[in-house]
Formats: C-alpha cells, structure tokens, sequence
C-alpha cells in the first residue's frame, strides 16, 4: 500500500460492509501509482468493478494514474433534484396520475430508446456541450446551468475519443432513465433539519420535490468497455502492476490516459444532457396534471457522483492538483465555492443521497470539512446491502408494490423483477449512512424526503 485506507462508517454499518470484497477492494486501491492521502470509502461502501462504490481516490496530477475502475461504468451517474411550489397535504388525490404521467413521458427500462434520434452530427454536439445542448435547443432555461456541478460540461470532452458503437449506442437514449436503480421519483419533505441552509436552497416542509436519477447509459458504457480494452494491453507499457486486473490504469498524461479522460469527460456531458431532458419532460408531465396553478418546478441541484475531476486540493499544507476519481461518492464542496450560484455560496454546495423507493432520501450540504478530510466528498446514497439475485430471492414484488400504495408510495416499474431487484431490503439503512457523513462534519443534513410516487426503470 502506498497510502493508509480510510473507511468512514459506524460500528454497524461495518457489520454490512465486512460482509463483500470491498475493504479488499480498498486496500487494493491503496496501491495504485500516484494516489495521495489515502484510499477512501464512505459508509454506503459496497463491491464494485475493481474500485469499491462508495469510494474516492485522488491521484497526482498528471503523473498518477487515471482507472476507469474508480468511475464506473455508468459515468456521471448522478441526480438532479427539482422543488415544486405545491404542497404535499393540498395534493396527495393527484399523486397517483402523476405517477402514470410521469411514466409516460420518461421512457424507463433497458436499453429503451427515447423520442429524440440524434443525428450523428448532433451527438458530437451534445458529447461537447453537456447540458448547453439541451437548453440550446429549447429543452429548460439558460439559468439552470448554473444549478449543476460543472454546470453541466466538461471542457475536456472530446466526441473523437467515443467510438462509432458507443455513439450508436447513445443516437436514440437522450431522455431516458434505464433500467434497475435509475428512477424518476416525487417526494416531499417530510423534516428540516437546518432551516437556514432549508430556506436558503429553497426548502420547506411539507413541499413536493422531484428527483431524477440517471447516467450516460449504454453510450457512457461502451466508453468504459473501449477504454478498458485498450488500457489493459497498454498497462504494462507503463510497467504498472495492479492486485486486480479490474484496477486497470494508465498514467494520467499517457496516450491512452488522455483518450480515456476526454471521452469520460464526453460521456458525462451526455448524462447531463440526458438529466436535463428527462427534467424537461418532468415538467411536461408536471403541468399536464396541475396545469398552470402546477407553477414552476426549479431545479435545486445536479450532482455526479460517478466521474473523474481534476480539482485542486490541500495536501500535507500544499494546495496541488489532483485527479479525484468519485465512484459512488458525490462532491460535497463547501461555503465559499465559486462555482455555485451566488445564493448558495455561503452554505455549501447541495448534495442529494437517494435512499431506496421506500424508505426515505435526503439532501445535505457541503462542508469545509470535506474538504480536509475526503477531497470534498461525501456517500451517494444508502447502498446496496444485498446483491440482485439475492434481493430477488427475498422480495415479493407484487406484495411489495401493494405494500408500499398502502402506505401511499406509487410505484410504476417496466417489471416485477425490476421492484424486487430494488426492494427497500436491497439497500442498508440510508438514516444511518447519513448519520455518519453529518457526525464526521463532510456534510450538514438540510431536509429529510419522503417518497410518494417513483418510476423505476
Ligand atoms: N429514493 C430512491 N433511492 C434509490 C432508489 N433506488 C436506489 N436508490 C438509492 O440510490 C443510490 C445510488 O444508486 P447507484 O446505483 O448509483 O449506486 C443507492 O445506493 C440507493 O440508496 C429509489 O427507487 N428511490
Ligand atoms: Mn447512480
Ligand atoms: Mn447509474
């Protein structure tokens, strides 16, 4: 190991965690060229492709090495979260049609195709421009921009780095959300915990909010299988060893690290695309229910938390550049940010954890603290706790659905599989990963959300 591994979690949350290869998996980490500080995990860990999900490592720029592995492969997989104007208690007759809108206009399930078909011209716009793309062409405002991480681009996106098969992949999946863990929920907020940082994002109880999560889909996937390829037979060029062949790196400024990032940075321009046309159709399906007294569904915040980003850091007192790989972690930037919008400035920057279809999700803000202690990280969500097979095993799907309408959760799903693969039991409990991220100091608990319809893919 060339740094120490760093797990955040409570006693038992560790309970879980020991139970998959993921400290395995951290350690692992710990050994990749370049990483700085230490291997990270935050406590919704679980096993993932080579890099824990959960977890952070930040390498030096531009000599460390660059792993598709610590991004995964749905790159830039991330939520978006919009605030209503409605309150829950005024509207609770209409959630269920909503839920049926909802689904008709998101396509959901895999590889389902959405009503845009890109020409291939058009693609390589939207794998420049990100979400610019979408509000270019009439799909949300200017202004959204500035409510997402990066505002939605990365400069260092370059189309010529996707290959003809992932492009293929992607003509027609703008605007869709996939199959499994993606989904299009509304929840409202059940609690505050900071009415300040409530207010100041433009949350209050009882008010309705949507959350949208979903990533590049089969195109951001094909980039990862194409780069991975052409990176294990590049690896020992670069005479690096890894315990995994699934650790698969490169140096950052090689050939092949360099073709990797810009088409990485492509792909999470698509998923920002895609979030920003689902949100779209969101709010056609939002005024065709409420109508015009609906009102306005604003976008409160975008987040990745499966992407690689080059920020600058403090390390052993020394501000330096790194290449912070976040796979299944969401960046947790504190006050003073000044990429957020002005507004948020002084509280830190939002950051959105889903906990499962029904339970609950929260949304916390950033901290300085992050900062110090996970390279402005945090958890993306509660975790898995049991693999598919075995969620499936253990969930009834259709006691589930009815289950979960008894207690006022709508669900529409494209099958019963996909309910029992997502069961609420296939995730750890979201309340105590929150617990731990809010006791370490990475993150502030601003509002707690209570599901009442989802759509799954
Ligand atoms: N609110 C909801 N949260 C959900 C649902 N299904 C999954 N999840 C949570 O999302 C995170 C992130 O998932 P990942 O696939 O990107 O790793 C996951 O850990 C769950 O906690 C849902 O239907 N609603
Ligand atoms: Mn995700
Ligand atoms: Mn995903």
């Amino acid at each position: 190991m060339r740094v120490p591994a760093q797990i955040l979690a409570s006693e038992g949350l560790l309970d879980a965690i020991i139970k998959d290869r993921s400290l395995n998996q951290l350690v692992n980490v710990a050994t990749l060229p370049g990483i700085k500080k230490a291997s990270m995990v935050m406590p919704d860990v679980h096993e993932g492709y080579g890099f824990p999900i959960g977890g952070v490592a930040a390498m030096d720029y531009p000599e460390g090495v660059i792993s598709p592995g610590g991004i995964g492969y749905d790159i830039n997989c991330g939520v978006q979260l919009l605030a209503s104007q409605l309150q829950i208690k005024d509207n609770r007759d209409a959630v269920e049609a909503l839920s049926k809108e909802l689904h008709a206009h998101v396509p959901a399930g895999m590889g389902k195709g959405g009503t845009i078909k890109l020409t291939t011209e058009q693609l390589d716009e939207v794998l420049a421009e990100g979400a610019n793309w979408a509000v270019n062409h009439g799909y949300g405002t200017r202004e959204s921009l500035s409510y997402m991480e990066s505002h939605g681009k990365l400069n260092d996106a370059d189309p010529a780095f996707v290959s003809t098969m992932a492009k293929n992949r992607g003509l027609d999946q703008l605007g869709t959300i996939g199959s499994g863990n993606h989904f299009v929920e509304v929840d409202f907020v059940e609690k505050t915990y900071n009415n300040t940082i409530a207010k100041t994002y433009g949350l209050q109880k009882g008010q309705i909010v949507l959350l949208i999560h979903t990533g590049s889909r089969g195109l951001g996937h094909q980039v990862a299988t194409d780069h991975i390829r052409k990176m294990m037979m590049a690896m020992s060029h670069y005479g690096i060893n890894v315990p995994d062949r699934e650790l698969t790196c490169v140096p950052f400024n090689s050939k092949e690290g360099q073709e990797y990032f810009k088409a990485m940075c492509a792909a999470a321009n698509f998923a920002w695309c895609n979030r920003q046309i689902i949100s779209w159709e969101v709010k056609n399906a939002w005024e065709n229910i409420f109508g015009k007294e609906g009102g306005d569904l604003r976008l409160l915040y975008d987040v990745a938390h499966n992407i690689a980003k080059i920020e600058m850091h403090t390390i052993e007192g020394t501000s330096r550049k790194v290449i912070v790989h976040r796979k299944g972690a969401t960046r947790a930037f504190g006050p003073g940010f000044k990429e957020l919008p002005p507004e948020y400035k002084g509280v830190g920057q939002p950051v959105i954890i889903p906990g499962s279809m029904g339970t609950c999700s929260y949304v916390l803000a950033g901290t300085s603290k992050s900062h110090e202690m996970t390279f402005g990280s945090c958890c993306h969500g509660a975790g898995r706790r049991l693999s598919r097979s075995a969620a499936k095993r253990q969930a009834n799907a259709p006691v589930l659905k009815e289950k979960l309408r008894e207690q006022g959760i709508f669900v529409e799903a494209g099958s019963f599989r996909g309910i029992a693969e997502e069961a609420p039991i296939a995730y750890k409990d979201v309340g105590s990963v929150v617990d731990v991220v809010s006791a370490s100091g990475i993150a502030k608990k601003v509002a707690k959300l209570k599901p009442v319809a989802v759509i799954k893919g």
